[in-house]
């Protein structure tokens, strides 16, 4: 079924193909001048109605065209193909090495076209400055502006005005994380001048199943000021050492603690019940103990340098920078390693990459991975998936794998065949599944007296240099799942001779997709080359999620059996899932957070176009605030200190302490307000200030309270059967919550806050 879909798929892009083609020899025959201007007469002619789709076969040859005569790169028929696919907003499934990079320009170009700004992802910055430098000639010699979204050192930050010339561009290419990160902090400013972003329009992601799939379930989160340093993390990090089997139990990456460890922590806290509000803080800290003790492994998840505990990226094995994991998960992980704790920020703004990338009217993305995939993207995304043929069939052989009892076993396999191939100057890749592997098969070679690479996240910096010079006459490189993806490996005709690259996979990996990615270093582009994989009972998905009766072959050589190397597989497949029920989860909690702050950011952006009724809201707001305020039928007292904090800093003597005094009085103060403002025209800016402010402080706190409360309520598995339903509930509470709050403040900032004159005419508003 779903390869009949795809011979259909590629039909009709096999039709506009062929438009394409029709163009292409008078491109070829315009002189520069004419091939440039044609960005020109697009432009026109999208203007005057003509749809993107009309455009599509001359715009396409024409920067096909162009990237010939600037790069030398004439696209292939299967990448005008892809490209067809992309600006259909679908995913183009393409084997590595088959040139996604010229793939990209061609749907770029042409939804430039529209003037709305079009964006490339790529899974890390070095990729997506190399790529905008390399295409980037292209696309300036056709008279359209680039932009690149992050800096050669990640450290170095940007001014509003440089971000703004990058959004402004053309087609900018940047990372996910980057420009998901400069999505949250637009949405944290105060004037429209200070936002740099443009509507979201078209989006390429390159390596989409590494953004989409790997990294969906970290949604990315902007940290504010500092929390109080919390004393628990030791405790509670003891506490967790303390556990035996059956205290807790552990499935689909995520662990809580059974009857029988409650009953122990409640003893061990001297507390009577520790789902009870009091305690909130001290189940906190257990979870992410819990979590840091069970779930989070050394040199897997991340690794320890210079005393800091520094994340790794799954899908790449690289150290991932300024990055923490949230709600106290970074701060309990540095007490189990031995550090101090961290100070812990608070979460201001957070998004996952679904609800991100949803944003945008248009996606599209390419991988030589996601076709496995497909059925969760198209559920998630929306996002069709479509295989497109190799431009040179693949020569790569894969294969069989080997099945070994023990690691001894499949290393000492393993070793034969490097050693084997080695010996006739044939390059090999090593690609291990863990930090600690590749060290191991170092340090044999250096025995062997074995010059080599290795590639790992403790050694990122020649990434690009090692890799490139992995098909060099003799070379042996060492890799972690790093070497996975973007970069390009040349072969020289005498390696060509001698086989081309040999892969040697190390392990059964945590899914096909890394697999896939390790095998298709070799073979890039028609050429020769061979993969194999050695699987061994000690691989730590087998150990993990393998059936335990797999532990009775421990002691068998070479497993050949087949039911039982089936079993083995079956162990990823479970892995696979428990990922996918991760992702779900991540989904499912996010609806809620998501809905939230769609309502936020739509208000903000209203406020900062000046697109509220600040004379309606105001005499709602009052009202609400007032009536809800006499509800507890309130003290003399009590109204008096309600005017001074929410209407003004003085009691009149003639007031009448009645609710229709009390409604008279604050809006006669904000009218009178209103006057003083308008006067010296400073009422919508001084408005749009005080609302920003106390909408920006609740929604701050919400976003954190958010955060908390995801982390915490999987604890509750056993009070509670539903705990995402749970989850929505508390949510939606706590949001009305926080709009009431935020409509207080709102009545307080405008009422109460001054303005203070500047030299040359500015001011400040001084909130109270
Ligand atoms: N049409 C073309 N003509 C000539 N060379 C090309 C063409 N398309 C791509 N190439 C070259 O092929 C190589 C691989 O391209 P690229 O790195 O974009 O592949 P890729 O599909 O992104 O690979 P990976 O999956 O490993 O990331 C590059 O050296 C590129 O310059």
């Amino acid at each position: 079924m779903a390869s009949l879909l795809n011979k259909l798929s590629l039909r009709q892009l096999n039709k506009v193909l062929k438009k394409v083609n029709s163009y292409s020899d008078k491109m070829k025959a315009m002189s520069d001048e004419t091939l440039k201007h044609q960005t020109v007469l697009f432009k026109r002619r999208y203007m005057k109605g003509e749809s993107l789709d009309h455009l599509l076969p001359e715009a396409f040859a024409t920067i096909r065209e162009a990237s010939r005569r600037v790069l030398g790169m004439y696209a292939y028929d299967v990448q005008v193909l892809a490209g067809i696919a992309l600006h259909k907003g679908k995913i183009a499934e393409m084997k590595t090495g088959e040139g996604k990079t010229l793939v990209a320009t061609m749907p770029l170009y042409l939804n430039a076209i529209t003037g709305k700004g079009v964006i490339l992802i790529t899974s890390n910055g070095y990729l997506a400055r190399r790529d905008a430098l390399e295409m980037g000639q292209v696309y300036k010699w056709l008279g359209l502006t680039v932009g690149i979204g992050v800096k050669e050192d990640a450290k170095e930050s940007m001014d509003t005005d440089e971000k703004k010339k990058i959004y402004h561009s053309d087609i900018i290419y940047t990372t996910h994380s980057a420009l998901t990160f400069d999505y949250l902090l637009d949405n944290l400013c105060i004037n429209k001048e200070d936002k740099c972003m443009r509507d979201f329009y078209f989006v390429v992601i390159d390596e989409v199943d590494s953004v989409l799939l790997d990294a969906a379930n970290m949604p990315l989160v902007i940290s504010g000021a500092p929390r109080v340093q919390s004393n628990l993390y030791k405790s509670t990090d003891y506490f967790v050492g303390t556990l035996e089997e059956g205290d807790y139990e552990e499935e689909d990456r995520q662990v809580w603690l059974t009857p029988r460890g409650i009953t122990k922590a409640e003893q061990f806290f001297g507390v009577n019940n520790l789902y009870t509000k009091d305690y909130y803080e001290v189940l906190r800290h257990i979870n992410v103990a819990l979590k840091a003790h069970f779930l989070f492994k050394r040199d897997e998840q991340y690794v320890v340098k210079d005393n800091k505990i520094m994340l790794l990226d799954k899908s790449s094995g690289r150290m991932v920078e300024n990055t923490k994991l949230k709600c106290g998960q970074h701060q309990a992980i540095e007490v189990k390693e031995g550090l101090n704790p961290s100070s812990e920020t608070r979460a201001m703004a957070s998004i996952t990459y679904q609800a991100f990338f949803n944003m945008f009217e248009k996606k599209s993305g390419m991988s030589g991975s996601v076709i496995e995939d497909r059925k969760e993207i198209k559920a998630v995304y929306d996002i069709d998936v479509v295989e497109i043929p190799t431009h040179i069939p693949i020569a790569r052989k894969d294969l069989k794998d080997s099945y070994y009892g023990s690691f001894e076993e499949q290393f000492e396999a393993s070793m034969k065949w490097l050693i084997r191939a080695h010996e006739k100057k044939q390059p090999v890749l090593v690609v291990t599944s863990s930090i600690e592997m590749s060290y191991i098969y170092s340090r044999v070679l250096l025995n062997h007296h074995i010059a080599h690479n290795v590639l790992n996240a403790y050694n990122v910096a020649k990434e690009a240099e090692i890799i490139k010079n992995a098909g060099q006459l003799g070379a042996v490189t060492i890799a972690t799942a790093i070497a996975g993806r973007g970069t390009d490996i040349k072969l020289s005709d005498e390696v060509k001779q001698l086989g081309g690259l040999l892969v040697l996979g190390i392990g059964r990996m945590e899914n096909q997709r890394l697999e896939k990615q390790a095998r298709g270093r070799a073979g890039r582009q028609g050429d020769p080359g061979t993969s194999k994989f050695f699987v061994s009972l000690d691989d730590e998905i087998i150990k993990e999620y393998g059936a335990p009766s797999l532990k009775s072959y421990k002691n068998v050589k070479e497993i050949t059996k087949k039911h039982i190397t089936k079993m083995m597989d079956q162990a990823q497949k479970n892995y696979e899932i428990s990922a996918y029920r991760s992702r779900n989860r991540t989904l499912e909690f996010d609806s809620s957070t998501s809905a939230q702050r769609t309502i936020i950011y739509t208000l903000r952006n209203r406020l900062l176009n000046d697109e509220i009724d600040y004379d309606e809201l105001m005499n709602f707001i009052i009202k609400e605030n007032i009536e809800d305020f006499f509800i507890a039928d309130p003290t003399k007292d009590e109204m008096q200190r309600f005017i001074l904090s929410h209407i003004e800093y003085h009691i009149d003597d003639t007031l009448s302490y009645k609710k229709e005094g009390l409604l008279q009085l604050a809006k006669e103060r904000f009218l009178s307000k209103k006057k003083e403002l308008e006067e010296s025209n400073r009422y919508n800016q001084f408005m749009r200030i005080a609302i920003l402010n106390a909408l920006d402080n609740a929604w701050i706190e919400q976003v954190d309270y958010l955060e908390q409360l995801r982390a915490t309520i999987g604890l509750r598995r056993y009070s509670q059967k539903n705990i995402i339903f749970e989850y929505h509930q508390e949510a939606y509470r706590a949001f009305e919550k926080m709009m009431d709050h935020a409509k207080k403040n709102v009545m307080k900032n405008v009422m109460l806050s001054s303005i203070v004159e500047e030299e040359k005419g500015t001011f400040t508003v001084m909130l109270p």
